[in-house]
């Protein structure tokens, strides 16, 4: 079968050589498109390579028996570069020519050192710029329509015959930036993604299942990245970037779309929110903290990430409350696993997850709730975390208000805190309930001991300040001042103020 016929129908570029038609003597300069960046005023950026900005791929820059295939067009020709990653879903081949991987690294490494506004490609990378925007669009519209188009056609004909518009971009991963990317999937109906360079180590792209399928959390491959090789792959197929061990990698990634997003076909599975729905055991690595709702069942997050509280509630409505009730159960049951290895963060996170269920469930699982609540309290006080731990204590407080157990942790959390006071309460309480518990009575001495301790320090600030005060004559006005109506922090404020205004 011959390569089939390509797409017209490619929007025009974006950016355009600004020297076309001026003075020939003119430096080389690029409008970029540079909207919202700029808000709408057009900027000029003088390339290093203008050949990148010519709107003409050359074949000198593709690995010589690829290009060959795309002149023989034909289906055979192509098959016989491809190497089947994953049988019928990722295929890989060598595409770019080193000394071409290497032109593209450094213009973008120009484009950064222009200071231009840079557009990052996507909410998940922190790095990289999207080629598109810096004057690169009608080099890359013909890589698409003579290299990724027939490929797209021989591999996916259903999501890939018809491209019509592409969102290309350079992805750069390297120690102390981005390290990799969380498991997603593309906004594209068929991905290209070249690897660039530099040098590296890890940094492989490991592939799962693809999305809104049962298996899209189950692991079928981990690719290696060399330099000047590609990769593609249907853009719902969930991927991820796993972490770079040292060195630098660059790679070119083009998301193309085209007619299959207007099927119903793709209507139908990307209107729905399927991540997480696939009932079975995920493989830790297909997780993502991104996306999937139930990422805390498995896996701690990773630090300042959280799951949005809406995609939460949106998976706990998938179940029924008896479900609910056995997904708490085993909630609970794994969390104390890892509690037992010390895993506090992960076993917090399946507490809290638990904790969610249990609600959902609500009579279901009534039993667990105050159990899940404090459990997680013993893991934030494990992590330091004492305001975490009395918040959840004081939940589980208000469910049982004569809970032992509670009222102690509670009282644990706030002596972290130095609030002795609130501390005393909840162990006078506790003591009154379960008069013979030796911890209760251990930590009431404790909360006196630190009591007594924050008189004396209290007593040895105000003499300090009786001293300041009389060097300065005012001792008799702070002295009308009863102690006992004074807290600490404010004794502390007004020695501060008296030994300042010496
Ligand atoms: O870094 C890679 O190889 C993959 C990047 C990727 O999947 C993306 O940018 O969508
Ligand atoms: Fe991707």
């Amino acid at each position: 079968m011959a390569t089939p016929a390509l797409s017209d129908t490619i929007p025009p570029a974006s950016a355009s050589p600004t020297s076309s038609c001026a003075d020939p003597h003119a430096p080389f300069e690029v409008l970029i498109d540079s909207s919202p960046a700029s808000a709408g005023h057009p900027l000029k950026y003088r390339p290093l390579q203008p050949e990148l900005f010519a709107g003409v791929f050359k074949d000198e820059w593709l690995a010589a028996p690829f290009a060959a295939a795309l002149e023989r067009g034909t289906e055979a020709s192509l098959r016989a570069l491809l190497h089947e990653e994953v049988g019928g879903r990722v295929y890989s081949f060598e595409m770019l020519r080193p000394d071409f991987c290497a032109k593209l690294i450094a213009e973008t490494e120009h484009y950064e050192a222009s200071k231009l506004p840079v557009e990052r490609p996507n909410t998940m990378n922190n790095y990289g710029v999207i080629l598109n925007r810096i004057g690169m669009k009608p080099l890359l519209d013909q890589l698409q329509r003579r290299a990724v188009q027939p490929l797209a056609a021989l591999l996916f004909p259903t999501e890939g015959s018809e491209l019509t518009s592409h969102h290309t971009f350079m992805v750069q991963y390297k120690k102390g930036e981005d390290l990799g990317l969380d498991m997603h999937h593309d906004d594209s109906d068929v991905t290209l993604n070249v690897c660039l360079g530099k040098e590296f180590t890890g940094a492989t792209l490991s592939f799962c299942g693809g999305f809104g399928t049962e298996a899209h959390r189950k692991h079928v491959h981990t690719y290696t990245h060399r330099v000047g090789r590609a990769v593609v792959h249907l853009g719902s197929h969930r991927h991820g970037a796993d972490d770079i061990t040292s060195g630098e990698r660059y790679s070119l990634i083009m998301w193309s779309t085209g007619a299959f997003r207007l099927t119903e076909a793709y209507k139908a599975v990307h209107s729905r929110n399927l991540h997480g729905a696939d009932g079975g055991q995920p493989d830790p690595i297909c997780l993502s903290y991104t996306h999937d709702p139930d990422y805390g069942e498995y896996l701690p997050y990773p630090p300042g990430k959280a799951v949005k509280p809406q995609s939460r509630e949106l998976h706990l409505a998938r179940f029924t409350d008896e479900q609910a009730a056995l997904k708490a159960e085993d909630l609970k049951v794994r969390g104390t696993a890892d509690f037992k290895e010390g895993a506090w963060r992960a076993a917090a996170c399946k507490y809290a997850c638990g904790v969610d269920y249990a609600r959902k469930a609500g009579r279901g699982a009534k039993e667990l709730l105050v159990p899940l609540l404090l459990n997680g309290a013993q893991c934030h006080l494990k992590l330091g975390e004492a305001a975490v731990a009395a918040k959840l204590c004081s939940e589980a407080l208000e469910r049982e208000p004569e809970n032992v157990k509670a009222l102690y942790r509670r009282a644990v959390a706030r002596m972290q805190t130095s609030e002795n006071s609130e501390a005393r309460q909840d162990l006078l309480a506790a003591a009154k309930l379960d008069p013979s518990n030796k911890e209760v009575r251990a930590r009431l001495s404790e909360c006196r001991a630190a009591a007594e301790a924050e008189k004396i320090k209290e007593r040895a600030l105000f003499a300090a300040m009786l001293q300041a005060s009389s060097a300065k004559g005012t001792a008799s006005s702070v002295l009308a001042v009863p102690s006992n109506s004074i807290s600490n922090g404010e004794l502390e404020e007004q020695a501060q103020a008296a030994a300042s205004s010496k």
